[in-house]
């Protein structure tokens, strides 16, 4: 099976690839526009794309991409976020006058660099690329935020564990694929809807969902790009039987403006 990550080997969707398809074959892409075009021209069978982060919040233009390119999500992946500073061997904090990562893991660990004045934070494509950049321009004085795997597989030395703002730090993965094809045991749903702009449009939409005991386990909105500061809404519908859902498609259908299923899948849970 061969899986599209944004970035490379010892990244966090590299671990996410592993824990769900095992030993594949990996597609590493620079950018998630390239991760949704080769799903969506059949270069790979998946991609495993990150939507959203406990600290960061989500990554809203992915939900854009993941439509754009009519992909479907087929399953979801929570993995806890642990970061390490690394540098080449042998040096300390005091050392350190740039650290470079991927925007979403400078995030997850900005108080960390508060008493450290002297650190510059340059944004990268990839905490693990990052790493690897380092460890081949043996260039000292520069870290990376990475994973411990890839501090171990790029050859470079943790400096401090766990920099990251809490502990419990989580992010959430989704698999996109160009068919919805067959889930098994599926009881959540991912939907993208546009309401009118009547006082209670949005509350009519919830309280429907509550009378079919469907819970709305995210909901967020994402700006229309054509249509300065409207937004459509994307939430995560939780269910028990697939027939709750399909009788929210049927009332839903009736008050929204438009509806797409991103996908139905199954639930996990870290
Ligand atoms: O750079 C990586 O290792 C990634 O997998 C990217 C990514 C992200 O896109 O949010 C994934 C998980 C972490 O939250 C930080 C970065």
């Amino acid at each position: 099976m061969k899986v599209a990550i944004q970035g490379i080997k010892g990244s966090y969707h590299h671990q996410v690839a592993v824990e769900l398809c095992g030993d594949v074959d990996l597609l590493e892409c620079d950018s998630f526009d390239q991760l949704v075009i080769a799903v969506s021209n059949g270069q790979v069978d998946k991609g495993i794309m990150a939507i959203g982060n406990s600290i960061a919040g989500s990554i809203l233009p992915n939900y854009s991409l993941i439509r754009e390119q009519k992909l479907h999500i087929t399953g979801e992946y929570y993995l806890n976020i642990e970061h390490q500073l690394m540098a080449l061997p042998g040096q300390d904090i005091t050392d350190i006058i740039e650290v470079q990562s991927h925007p979403m893991a400078l995030l997850q660990c900005k108080p960390y660099f508060r008493n450290h004045e002297q650190i510059k934070l340059v944004e990268t494509d990839d905490t693990a690329a990052a790493a690897f950049r380092i460890a081949q321009s043996n260039k000292r004085g520069i870290a990376a935020i990475a994973s411990a795997h890839a501090a171990q597989l790029y050859g470079l030395e943790i400096i401090s564990g766990d920099i990251q703002e809490v502990k419990k730090n989580a992010t959430r993965f989704v698999v996109v694929e160009k068919s919805n094809g067959f889930v098994k045991e599926v009881n959540k749903a991912t939907i993208n809807f546009t309401t009118g702009h009547q006082p209670g449009s949005l509350g009519e939409i919830l309280i429907t969902l509550g009378k079919l005991d469907i819970n709305v386990s995210k909901i967020q909105s994402i700006p229309i790009v054509e249509k300065p500061f409207l937004f459509s809404f994307v939430a995560d519908l939780e269910f028990k039987r697939m027939g709750q859902f399909e009788e929210a498609k049927l009332e839903l259908g009736i008050l929204v403006e438009s509806l797409v299923i991103l996908g139905i899948y199954k639930s996990h849970s870290l």
